[in-house]
């Protein structure tokens, strides 16, 4: 099915991990002994029609990301590093730019998301040849409220229809370049990919992901991260759940 497609994946790593106030890139932090950015790469590299993946890094990390992780871990995939930019939209702009010209399918995974699954990875890709751009998401389990700048509440959308955005956002070449290259036209920012191509009217199909598919953005979530890795198997067992595996 994705056989003639070749398939890209651009991994944004080259944020300021501000929010984590840690004195190192979070991408680098280690979790059940690998680094964040390692366990994100191993899932693209494990994917069978993932072709070439991309890795977005800061200038001043890209000799330390191409020898301590895609040496070190052997990442096959991983074609080039390529310097980053001042938002996360810059940075995925450089990656686009640096795509192998026989891709047609683009994947746009945040470093900062090592437990995307494989499934969410294939889902994604099948995705687009289903419907042209999809995200992978899941429902929010908590009410939503949207405030003014008092904090006043002004709306509380039924939650049926809110979803969180995930990564990997998922599209043709052809649409992400259309919406990436309209977006600097315009001079407009995005919080995610999707959003510059929902602003040119071209429909983006939400699907499943996983709410284990968190982004590592605060010092909390690098204790979800470790409990995760090492204990779900456990817990899973104790409780006779189904473990389905990392
Ligand atoms: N200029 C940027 C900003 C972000 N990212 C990447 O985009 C992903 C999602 O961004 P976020 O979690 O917000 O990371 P940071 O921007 O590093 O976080 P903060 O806002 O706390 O500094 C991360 O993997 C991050 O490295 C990037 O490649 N280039
Ligand atoms: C792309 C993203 O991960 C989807 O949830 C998110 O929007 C990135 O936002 P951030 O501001 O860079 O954390």
């Amino acid at each position: 099915m994705y056989e003639n497609n070749f398939v890209s994946v651009i991994v944004a790593a080259a944020g300021m991990s501000n929010r984590m106030r840690s004195r190192i890139n979070k991408q680098f932090i280690f979790i059940d002994n690998k680094p964040v950015l390692a366990h994100t790469l191993e899932k693209f590299e494990m994917c069978k029609y993932v072709d070439e993946i991309i890795v977005v890094a800061k200038e001043d990390e890209i000799d330390y990301c191409k020898k301590e992780i895609v040496k070190k871990y052997d990442f096959k995939k991983v074609s080039k590093v390529v310097k980053g930019g001042k938002e996360r939209q810059d940075s995925v702009y450089n990656g686009l730019l640096a795509l192998d010209e026989k891709c047609k399918i683009v994947l746009i995974h945040d470093g900062a998301r090592p437990f995307v699954k494989v499934k969410n990875i294939e889902d994604g890709i099948s995705g687009v040849t289903k419907y042209g751009a999809c995200v992978v998401g899941a429902p929010v389990k908590d009410t939503i409220k949207v405030v003014d700048d008092n904090n006043d509440i002004k709306n509380t959308p039924h939650r049926s229809q809110i979803w969180a955005a995930q990564t990997p956002q998922c599209f043709w070449r052809h649409i992400i370049m259309q919406a990436y290259k309209a977006a600097l036209d315009d001079n407009f920012t995005g919080t995610d990919d999707s959003m510059l191509v929902e602003r040119l009217g071209v429909p983006v199909k939400m699907i499943m992901g996983s709410y284990e598919n968190i982004k590592i953005t605060t010092p909390d979530d690098l204790i979800v991260a470790e409990s995760m890795l090492k204990d779900k198997e456990i817990i899973f067992k104790k409780r006779n759940f189904v473990f389905q595996g990392r």
